[in-house]
């Protein structure tokens, strides 16, 4: 397969009590981080965004571009008196998806789908580095499916997160639930994250290749067919989910319930699966079913987007907490990062 790294996803989130608490310091150097204020012109030399790609994407390789862009920050929230009117002028919002760790069965070469399966040894460490990676973006609310690999790889990134919120899970399934789980301290509930889980953001339902060992199968039924299988649009395995069946479901649920989240300011994780993920990817890069079939996510890369004036914007995947790049992108983001060096250093 030819790879091409075209792109890579990233999301960046902006919050607007950031952006209120940094307009009170306008004095702020942004002291090493440049702030580049261009579009669709890489720093490292690989296709902006907007260009045209071709061959296999590979996100968990790619670089992406840099322009203008504003981000939210949660870091000190002195006054949020005025933060819900902010969030309702604000059109910027940063968004990371992640792809979670190496599971048990990826380890083994086995079709997983909708199994729930633990992280591996490299998975765990994979979680912990991708965490390293987003450690100085914001993050107000995090979505994840309803297995046990995303929801650790959530929690495990958010071990090295600097802001040192602590992610919560949230249950609604029952009035008794919600109840029980009720804080009480508006204080604690601002030093909190909801972790939101949700079985839409599941990987595909692989039908009746769960537990299948993938080159076995490829070898009874041959390599074009598993292919197809795996990724085609619109083509199910046996009693499975095509790639269009579960985006129905994926991409209604990040429609319904994470857009409005982002489209008021949030900044969103969401830790999910291959091919739950490809299908949010397929609806925000506009990919078509053709497209599509060449997306490939690797285990535990954190992607970045930016969504302003309602458009997402692919920023690639952020190297690690210090690096220029990814602050580059917008003047609230390299804010964001220097508040946090200046709290924590
Ligand atoms: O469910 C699985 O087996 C993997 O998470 C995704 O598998 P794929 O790359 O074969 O779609």
């Amino acid at each position: 397969m030819a790879t091409e790294a075209c792109y890579q996803a990233i999301g960046i989130l902006q919050s607007h009590s950031f952006l209120n608490n940094f307009n009170h310091h306008q004095k702020l150097q942004i002291g090493s981080v440049k702030f580049v204020a261009r579009d669709c012109l890489s720093s490292n030399g690989l296709p902006s965004r907007g260009s045209k790609y071709s061959g296999q994407r590979n996100y968990g390789i790619v670089r992406s571009s840099a322009s203008q862009t504003s981000v939210v920050d949660p870091v000190s929230s002195p006054s949020r008196s005025n933060t819900g009117e902010s969030n309702k002028k604000s059109s910027e919002a940063a968004l990371i998806l992640i792809r979670h760790g190496e599971s048990l069965w990826n380890e083994k070469n086995l079709f997983t789908g909708c199994v729930d399966v633990p992280l591996s040894k490299k998975g765990i460490d994979e979680a912990i580095e991708a965490g390293k990676r987003i450690s100085s973006i914001p993050v107000d609310v995090i979505f994840t499916s309803a297995l046990i690999r995303a929801q650790m790889t959530a929690m495990l990134a958010m071990t090295q997160h600097r802001r040192k919120k602590v992610p919560i899970v949230m249950h609604n399934e029952s009035e008794q639930a919600r109840a029980w789980s009720q804080v009480f301290s508006e204080d604690t509930k601002k030093q909190s994250i909801p972790v939101v889980a949700s079985w839409q953001l599941n990987e595909r339902m692989y039908g009746e290749l769960q537990g299948l060992n993938k080159q076995e199968t490829a070898d009874r039924y041959g390599k074009e067919q598993v292919h197809e299988w795996r990724r085609s649009y619109d083509i199910p395995p046996p009693n499975g989910e095509s790639l269009e069946m579960c985006a129905e479901r994926a991409v209604a649920y990040f429609r319904d319930q994470i857009e409005p989240q982002l489209l008021s300011g949030k900044n969103v994780m969401i830790a999910a699966h291959g091919n739950s993920l490809r299908s949010i990817i397929m609806y925000l890069d506009k990919l078509t079913s053709q497209e599509v079939i060449s997306l490939e996510l690797s285990t535990g890369i954190p992607m970045l987007y930016i969504l302003k004036e309602g458009r997402f914007i692919r920023r690639g995947s952020p190297i690690g907490p210090s690096e220029a790049g990814v602050y580059a992108y917008t003047r609230n983001l390299a804010l964001y990062r220097q508040k946090l060096d200046e709290m924590f250093q």
